[in-house]
């Protein structure tokens, strides 16, 4: 029950609430990955049931295809979809321009691809998220595993020209194995503290051979609900150039808790 959440797990269930009430009955809607974008997953199929809302999903990882399914969305591929009204995923961090650091849950390919193959990408994160500058959280970089050391060799020389703080690379593992993304791919995580240009950093990244895609989201992000313990929203629009507040209630469902 909502009670029983963490003040930062609440935080991320309202963010996801209230993004929730932006999608529309007949809209393609991109699904992001990771625990705020399950909230949103779960507060979508309670919209589903009980409001007949109808509207295709397009998951961004296997994870959020299957939690998609269980609360009753219908889901579709990128592919069957075409093109989407609007994405709304999690992130690890986001600054005052609205780039993000994405990746924290290794699905950044598929996430980059459905966003930018969206009309409007919306954030949903606990206040705790937001960055004054980006970097502190370590950058996700996903690589192909054949010859994975010579692109984190280049990866790290490539940092020598960068205005970044940290330069230690790391393969993310699961247990005493290499993490594998849904694409099977390899993810190095940089630890840089502080990204001083991302702009330039995303570009120059996904052009060492072996890189597949990098967690820097810029100029892709429209607009970040950000949620707090108490159940208040703020809506920031990058485009508008407005910030809104709103509140949301905590219910008691059980079908919302129920695997929490
Ligand atoms: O990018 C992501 C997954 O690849 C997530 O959106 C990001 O890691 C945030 O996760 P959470 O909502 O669990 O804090």
């Amino acid at each position: 029950m909502s009670g029983d959440l963490s003040p930062i797990d609440k935080a991320k269930f309202v963010a996801a609430r209230r993004a929730a009430e932006f999608v529309e009955d007949g809209m393609r809607v991109g699904l992001g990955t990771g625990s705020t974008a399950a909230w949103l997953v779960r507060c979508l199929g309670e919209r589903v049931r009980e409001e007949g809302i109808r509207f295709r999903g397009v998951p961004t990882s296997t994870r959020t295809a299957e939690l998609a399914r269980e609360v009753g969305i219908e889901v579709v591929s990128l592919e069957e979809a075409g093109w989407l009204d609007l994405t709304i995923d999690g992130a690890d961090e986001f600054d005052g321009e609205l780039s993000l650091i994405k990746g924290g849950g290794g699905a950044l390919l598929q996430e980059k691809i459905v966003a930018t193959a969206s009309d409007q990408m919306v954030v949903i994160a606990d206040a705790a998220k937001s960055v004054e500058t980006l970097g502190a959280f370590p950058l996700p970089v996903e690589v192909i595993p054949f010859g994975w050391t010579a692109s984190q060799a280049l990866l790290e020389e490539a940092l020598v020209s960068m205005d970044v703080l940290g330069r230690q690379t790391t393969l993310r593992m699961n247990g005493d194995q290499p993490y594998h993304t849904d694409e099977g791919n390899y993810i190095l995580d940089l630890h840089l503290s502080r990204i001083g240009n991302p702009r330039q950093m995303a570009l120059i990244l996904n052009q060492i051979p072996g890189v597949v895609e990098n967690g820097l989201f810029i100029d892709i992000c429209d607009k970040v609900v950000i949620g707090y313990g108490d159940g208040k929203v703020e809506v920031r629009d990058i485009n508008a150039g407005t910030v809104d507040e709103d509140r949301v209630d905590f219910v008691e469902d059980d079908n919302l808790f129920r695997d929490v």
